[in-house]
C-alpha cells in the first residue's frame, strides 16, 4: 500500500527564517515555495534522498497549520507517504472503517493528489496519504 514517506511536513511560523536552519545550517537546498490556497498554507520543500521535508507556513490565522502552532507550537505536523492508487486505498480505508479527514482526494502541492487520515485513527499522528507522478 505504502511505497515510502513522500514527505515530513514541519510547521513554522516563518519559513524565510525557518531557511536559515534547514539551507543555512545543514545545507539541504530549498525549492521555490507554492501557496496551496484550500490548506491555507504556504509550502516549501527541501529534497533529501528519496524523501522531503515540507516546511508549512500558514497564510491565515484559522488555518490547520496556524491552529497547530497555536496548540502545540512548531514542529512535525504531519507524515506524508507516498501510494500508487491514492483513491483505491482510500476506499480500503472505508473498508476498514479507518476515520479519515479527507474521504476524497485534494490538491497537494506541486499538483499531488492528497488526503488526510485523521489523527485519532493513527494513534497520535496526522497521516497524510500522497499520490504523484
Ligand atoms: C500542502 C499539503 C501537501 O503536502 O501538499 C499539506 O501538507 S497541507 C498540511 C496542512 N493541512 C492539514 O493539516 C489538513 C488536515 N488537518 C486537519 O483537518 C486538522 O488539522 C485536524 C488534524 C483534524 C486537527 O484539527 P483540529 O486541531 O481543529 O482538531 P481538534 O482540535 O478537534 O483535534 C483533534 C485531536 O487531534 C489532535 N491533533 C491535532 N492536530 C494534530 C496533528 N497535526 N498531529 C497529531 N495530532 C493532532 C489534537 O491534539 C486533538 O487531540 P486531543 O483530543 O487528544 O487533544
Ligand atoms: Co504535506
Amino acid at each position: 500500500m505504502v511505497e515510502k514517506i513522500d514527505h515530513i511536513g514541519v510547521a513554522v511560523k516563518s519559513i524565510a527564517e525557518a531557511r536559515k536552519f534547514w539551507e543555512g545550517v545543514l545545507g539541504i537546498k530549498m525549492t521555490d515555495e507554492e501557496v496551496v490556497a484550500e490548506q491555507k498554507v504556504k509550502v516549501a520543500f527541501l529534497p533529501v534522498g528519496e524523501s522531503e521535508v515540507e516546511l508549512l507556513e500558514s497564510t491565515e490565522p484559522d488555518g490547520p497549520i496556524a491552529k497547530f502552532i497555536e496548540t502545540k507550537g512548531e514542529g512535525i505536523q504531519h507524515v506524508a507517504f507516498r501510494v500508487k492508487n491514492l483513491e483505491a486505498v482510500l476506499e480500503e480505508l472505508k473498508a476498514k472503517g479507518v476515520r479519515l479527514i479527507d474521504e476524497k482526494p485534494r490538491y497537494g502541492a506541486g499538483g499531488a493528489k492528497i488526503a488526510f487520515v485523521h489523527p485519532k485513527a493513527t494513534l497520535g499522528t496526522l497521516v497524510e496519504l500522497c499520490e504523484r507522478d
